[in-house]
């Protein structure tokens, strides 16, 4: 497969099986994206990710740019010697970490000018200063530098905002100038159905090798966003992968995988794995309740990683409740794996025909009241 290529080898309904090729080698999708912000997944090493299935590392131009910078990765080799990771790395464009971290400074056409959040420095990036970044850091996938609306937004905002992403957008592929590096671009457009098939018609007819549908997962009640999904999603290009940014729970994926989305990121397993939220093919477990005291058995006597291997519940709250580095460790192995597994079974369930089923059977299972 060439670069950039990405092939469809089963459907079921919307629902794609396909691989995606980047410079670091294939994806397989649907994939989940582990986030690695500031070059690390916390917690977590690069050998222990790819043990638990990991494929794709994600950072952040933002958090990056401000530490170390990028020119110090570049003068260090890139992000993936940096890092050790030497699968494919995409990294957000920073414009909402701006918006959603820094003290704003102020928005123009030309870019964004803000204030470090930690220590107050001044900086500005525009859709060409995001491209340099991220081609510095030699990501595998850019994304083109937008504006990501917070929720609620009024329909004049949408559209302003939307108008200038695609602006953006146009340049940041004027910009993007690395060969190795896959550009794409990003649909806006809020919660209303109209924006949001406007916005896709005008990021969508840039010729780019994925696009992706950002501002979802930004406050709005989830269900606004199933709503949308099935409209959106299946009318982006067939041929190219669909990533839907900054989602979700394993429900959201299994919902999402089945309007047609391919690619997905969230923060969500390894942060909750440190405050003692554990995923499980029965439901959420809260390792923290009294009643795993004495408890002998796994996490979840349905997953073989490392930690439901090795340790029993009892260990594990006693760890959360001590406030052991060890805790966050185990917890976070055993939510990464369960998330890449949901994405391994997902692939297997649409290769063999069997996704309704499979889709049906997560459904019941995950939506069981957490214990
Ligand atoms: C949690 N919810 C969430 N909604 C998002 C919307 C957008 C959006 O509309 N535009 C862009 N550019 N990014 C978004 C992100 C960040 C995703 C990310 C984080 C870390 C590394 C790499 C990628 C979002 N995250
Ligand atoms: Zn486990």
């Amino acid at each position: 497969m060439g670069l950039g290529e990405f092939k469809v080898h089963a459907t079921a309904g919307n629902a794609r099986r396909a691989t995606l090729m980047t410079a670091h080698g294939p994806v397989q999708t649907p994939v989940f994206m582990a986030v690695g912000t500031k070059a690390t997944v916390k917690a977590m090493t690069p050998e222990e990710l790819k043990d638990c299935g990991t494929q794709v590392v994600l950072g952040n131009t933002y958090h990056l740019h401000l530490r170390p910078g990028e020119k110090t990765i570049a003068k260090m080799g890139g992000l993936h010697k940096f890092m050790n990771w030497h699968g494919p790395i995409l990294t957000d464009s920073g414009g909402f970490q701006v918006f959603s971290l820094s003290q704003l400074r102020n928005m123009s056409e030309e870019g964004v000018e803000f204030r470090s959040h930690l220590d107050g420095a001044k900086h500005f990036i525009s859709p060409e200063k995001s491209m340099e970044i991220q081609m510095d850091l030699g990501s595998d996938i850019i994304m083109a530098f937008d504006e990501c609306l917070q929720y609620p937004a009024t329909e004049e905002e949408i559209d302003k905002s939307m108008a200038l992403t695609y602006r953006w957008l146009l340049r940041s592929k004027a910009a993007m100038t690395r060969k190795e590096s896959l550009l794409f671009g990003i649909v806006q457009g809020g919660l209303s159905l109209k924006h949001r098939l406007k916005s896709m018609e005008q990021i969508c007819s840039v010729e780019l090798p994925g696009y992706a549908l950002g501002g979802f997962s930004v406050g709005e009640p989830i269900h606004l966003m199933h709503e949308l999904l099935p409209h959106v999603a299946p009318k982006m290009p067939a041929n190219k992968p669909r990533y839907l940014m900054g989602v979700g729970t394993p429900t959201d994926l299994i919902i999402a995988i089945d309007s047609g989305i391919d690619m997905f990121d969230c923060v969500m397993p390894t942060r909750v794995a440190r405050n003692g939220t554990i995923f499980t093919w029965q439901g959420k477990v809260s390792i923290k309740r009294s009643e795993y005291r004495e408890d002998s058995s796994p996490l979840d006597p349905e997953c073989d990683c490392y930690t439901c291997t090795n340790y029993s519940k009892a260990y594990l709250r006693h760890l959360f409740l001590s406030g052991e580095i060890l805790g966050s460790r185990l917890n976070t192995i055993h939510n990464i794996h369960f998330y890449m597994k949901l994405m391994e079974l997902a692939r297997k369930a649409i290769e063999e025909g069997r996704w309704e089923a499979f889709r049906d059977d997560c459904l019941t299972r995950f939506v069981k009241k957490e214990r």
